[in-house]
């Protein structure tokens, strides 16, 4: 690193992989990776070795979002150092060859980048999920592709709660990023939502080449979402719930909550009002996969993070 002249020179990114399929009912993500497999004309680029592969096959076989556990929490230093033995979960000695094939998390041999695809039941529209707000290269990425895409648009959610973060399958990478594009039913495939990860994805691929030939990106900001709390629906004494997402904030994320708006409709027709201080941005909201997870949708705030020029470190 350069810090005289601003310019953070980082490593090249050579090994890239797309993961589709961490959840086997998340059709957009796994029917482009199958795509890929079968001809990978699309996604090849310049000086990259690019692995589309299927994180979860038993998942997607049966067309559920995991058999056991859920792999997208599976990935922790429990998991992954645990000594392999017969009947581990299928999701934990998935984890542990995911992390054999594109790892070891956190060391020097690991993949550069994992794209991992993921499709949400929520109005989100695409969504790209960081996990760092000090990862220069996905900043950089980040900002490359929200210009690439305009006038279309993509949020950016980052994740870096210490309580909320969960050890993701893309984690064993040093770049970690997810795609997730939405609203689309689990086991449906929707046309645009398929098109919007496509599109994205190329622009994240044409970044990583421009990078490894030595192209210098200059210093940029990227509008952030940074997650804050999960909301979980009201529920009786015997966990079951008892309210739904309001209609007013139904389809709403990204879109301001304030003190005093409609956050639950309870069956007998009560409104619960959000009564939290500050103004926040509610994303996720109603996702199908999380009614198990005790969340009905996470509320974030804005911020603007910063990055430095990069390039390729000369050798
Ligand atoms: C709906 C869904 O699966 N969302 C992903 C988000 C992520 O990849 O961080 C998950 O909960 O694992
Ligand atoms: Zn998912």
């Amino acid at each position: 690193m350069s810090s005289r002249t601003n310019i953070s020179c980082l490593q090249e990114a050579k090994r890239v992989a797309i993961f589709g399929g961490t959840h086997g009912n998340e059709m957009s993500g796994i029917t482009l990776v199958n795509m890929w497999i079968q001809n990978s004309a699309e996604i090849e680029r310049n000086g990259l070795v690019i692995k589309p592969f299927i994180s979860s096959p038993r998942a997607v076989e049966k067309c559920t979002r995991y058999i056991d556990t859920d792999l997208n929490r599976a990935f922790t230093p429990e998991n992954l150092s645990s000594p392999d033995a017969e009947g581990l979960p299928y999701e934990v000695q998935r984890a542990k060859e995911i992390n054999r094939m594109f790892g070891p998390k956190g060391s020097s041999d690991a993949y550069d980048v994992i794209f991992d695809l993921h499709n949400t039941t929520s109005n989100m529209g695409s969504t790209l999920i960081l996990e760092s707000s000090t990862d220069l290269f996905n900043l950089q990425m980040v900002h490359y592709i929200k210009k690439a895409i305009a006038p279309h648009t993509c949020s950016v959610l980052l994740n870096e709660h210490p309580q909320l973060k969960y050890s993701t399958t893309r984690s064993v990478a040093k770049h970690p990023i997810g795609l997730e594009v939405g609203p689309q039913p689990q086991g449906v495939l929707r046309s645009n939502v398929f098109e919007s990860m496509r599109t994205i994805l190329k622009h994240a691929l044409d970044f990583i080449e421009l990078f490894n030939s030595g192209v210098e990106f200059p210093p940029c900001t990227v509008d952030v979402f940074r997650v804050q709390e999960r909301m979980d629906y009201p529920r009786d004494t015997n966990g079951n719930i008892t309210a739904m997402v309001h209609p007013h904030l139904q389809d709403c994320d990204w879109e301001p909550l304030n003190r005093g708006d409609p956050m639950f409709l309870t069956f007998d027709g009560r409104t619960i009002l959000y009564e939290g201080a500050n103004t926040v941005y509610p994303t996720f909201i109603n996702e199908a996969a999380y009614y198990e997870k005790q969340q009905a949708f996470m509320t974030t705030c804005r911020e603007i993070l910063a990055a430095n020029a990069i390039r390729k470190a000369c050798k």
